[in-house]
């Protein structure tokens, strides 16, 4: 399987055409007002219909209630719902029975125990995504453009697929594609020239140079395991 590439906070119709033509697998959507990449319904809507088809569709909220999710299932039906707030298991768990969509459950990581934690919403969120933990006097809970130590997640169970997020860029990624046993990575400041402004520039480098680290990465573990077998 290829890595996934999610480019997030896409909020104009040129930034979408630059990570859908780049390849990009997942695009992500806003919808926290606070944040400078929040888009409104009826442009997340037409976003949504020209991915379609192109790339999976994923719906950021932060702490939402039914009424939010309603709203953004009817408007712009996302193929997954990505929580990036304080939700427990138990809440993921009822977004995913009422709302019928994949949930991507977003945990920030800065401690060995947050890592730990995470293993309360393997099998419950239909995927992880590993997150810089925001200061807490932070505006919003994610998007910050830093990085936290990967090697925390040397102590994940190996049975646990997540998704890494973070302070990626350009200049970054193939490293982390090294160091991390990641099924994806996800980028949204690491690809603006200012806050909200997406780059395509930027997407592009990203998108190339993070095909390159996995073709390496792959290539790698597939010499290692033959080695093995001999
Ligand atoms: O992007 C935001 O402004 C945002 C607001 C509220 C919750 C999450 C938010 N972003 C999450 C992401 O874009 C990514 O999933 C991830 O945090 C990577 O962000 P970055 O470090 O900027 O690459």
């Amino acid at each position: 399987m290829s890595l996934i590439i999610k480019i997030c906070g896409l909020k104009t119709d040129d930034a979408l055409e630059a990570a859908l033509d780049a390849g990009a697998d997942m695009i992500g959507l806003v919808f926290f007002p606070k944040s400078p990449r929040h888009v409104q319904l009826e442009t997340a809507k037409r976003l949504a219909e020209t991915a379609r088809g192109r790339a999976e569709i994923v719906a950021l909220t932060v702490n939402p209630d039914d009424a939010l999710l309603e709203t953004v299932m009817e408007t712009v039906a996302p193929d997954w719902l990505q929580l990036h707030g304080k939700e427990s298991p138990a809440r993921v768990a009822e977004v995913r029975a009422r709302h019928g969509r994949s949930v991507m459950k977003a945990l920030g990581i800065s401690t060995a125990d947050d890592v730990a934690r995470a293993g309360a919403y393997a099998g419950i969120a239909d995927r992880l995504l590993f997150d810089a933990k925001p200061p807490k006097d932070a505006t919003r809970p994610g998007g910050l453009g830093e990085t936290f130590d990967w090697s925390l997640l040397d102590a994940l169970d190996p049975a646990v697929d997540f998704m890494l997020s973070g302070g990626l860029d350009a200049a970054n990624v193939a490293e982390a594609v090294r160091r991390t046993r990641a099924i994806g990575v996800d980028v949204s400041s690491g690809v603006e020239r200012a806050p909200g402004e997406k780059d395509a520039d930027m997407i592009r480098a990203f998108v190339a140079t993070t095909r390159t680290a996995a073709d390496e990465k792959f290539a790698l573990d597939k010499g290692a395991a033959k080695r093995s077998l001999s």
